[in-house]
């Protein structure tokens, strides 16, 4: 599919594109690049790749398909280091939880000649690190392209058909919409886990370590969402703050609701929600896909309509 893959950064979601590229044979050359050079030892101990540079400018050297896959606060000063360096007719991609923060670090810096085309696999765990990966994580998951105005259709083409090589369904967003959905289905839901473990953790001097001692399959929950990566959520925040803000008045206000319910002994209001919810659970379960993007936009198929295909 591609001669040669270049990654910049190569944990979780870097080592399993590596991977699920190796077991599929999808590409001749995969080329790494990260921040460390314990990583990126470490990737080279793995057999992730075919050759490794602490220098992003050397591996996007020569490449036809480039994707950014470290925390969205480090992407503009990579954008900036690598422009140059990329070879006209390239395709540059990445894997950001938020894309339009994406599109404002790098679009300015990206050369004619090469097509960008921000992604979001909606695939993950808690877990980081090139040890973290695994080939199989986006089979059976979303991916989310989020093609700019003017996007080259064939480009579009051939990255879907690496995603849908993954074992993918892809997904055509609009920037701004796809921050606005994943604020409410992913980020809050993050922020919420983080909170009511650390709630929970000031709480351990009063009850004397009862709290974790106890805790059973709600909180377990709760605590795999808040054991991940603090540094690719600090990032989530910090540049979807105004769509994560919004989601986070409803939730708010909604809670207050709740709030009043469990007050006033409203147990019919409360018996009406969580049969509400419950169904949500089931058409999820149904629908096949456990991380599901709820009504919205077009599928696979909708990027051939689009070019005429
Ligand atoms: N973890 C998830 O569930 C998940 C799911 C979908 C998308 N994402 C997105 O994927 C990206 C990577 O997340 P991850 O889970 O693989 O994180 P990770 O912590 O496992 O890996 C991040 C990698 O980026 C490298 N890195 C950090 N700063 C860098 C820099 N300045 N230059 C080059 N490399 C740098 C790190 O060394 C590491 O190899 C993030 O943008 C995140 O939002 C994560
Ligand atoms: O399954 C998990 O552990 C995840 O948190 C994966 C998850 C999500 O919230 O659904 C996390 C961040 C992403 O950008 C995409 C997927």
């Amino acid at each position: 599919m591609f001669e040669k893959v270049a990654l910049i950064g190569i944990g979780l979601i870097g080592s399993s594109i590596a991977r699920a590229i190796k077991e599929k044979n999808l590409a001749d050359h995969i080329a790494i690049s990260t921040r460390s050079q314990k990583t990126l030892d470490r990737a080279k101990e793995l057999g992730l790749g075919d050759s490794y540079n602490i220098d992003p400018t050397e591996v996007v050297r020569d490449a036809d398909l480039v994707i950014i896959c470290a925390p969205v606060g480090a992407y503009e000063a990579i954008g900036k280091q690598i422009a140059p360096h990329l070879k006209t007719g390239a395709i540059l991609s990445d894997v950001g939880s938020v894309k339009e923060h994406v599109v404002k670090a790098l679009e300015p810096h990206v050369p004619d000649g090469v097509h960008f085309i921000p992604g979001h696999p909606i695939a993950g765990t808690e877990n980081s690190g090139p040890e973290a990966g695994f080939a199989s994580l986006f089979d059976g998951k979303w991916c989310i392209l989020t093609p700019i105005e003017g996007t080259d259709q064939d480009a579009l083409h051939r990255l879907r058909d690496l995603w849908v090589a993954f074992g993918s369904d892809v997904e055509i967003l609009d920037a701004k919409h796809h921050d606005m959905v994943l604020a409410i289905t992913s980020h809050v839901p993050h922020l919420i886990a983080y909170n009511i473990v650390g709630t929970a953790d000031h709480l351990e001097s009063v009850t004397k370590s009862e709290v974790i001692k106890f805790s059973a399959g709600g909180f377990r929950d709760f605590t795999r969402i808040a054991a991940s990566d603090p540094e690719m959520w600090r990032d989530v925040f910090l540049t979807n703050r105004e769509a994560v803000m919004e989601m986070l008045g409803r939730f708010s206000e909604d809670l207050s609701m709740l709030q009043r319910a469990v007050r006033f002994g409203d147990g019919e209001m409360l018996e009406e929600l969580f049969t509400r919810t419950r169904n949500i659970r089931r058409s999820i379960i149904d629908a096949g896909q456990e991380t599901d993007v709820p009504d919205f936009g077009r599928h696979v198929s909708a990027v051939e309509d689009e070019s005429g295909a």
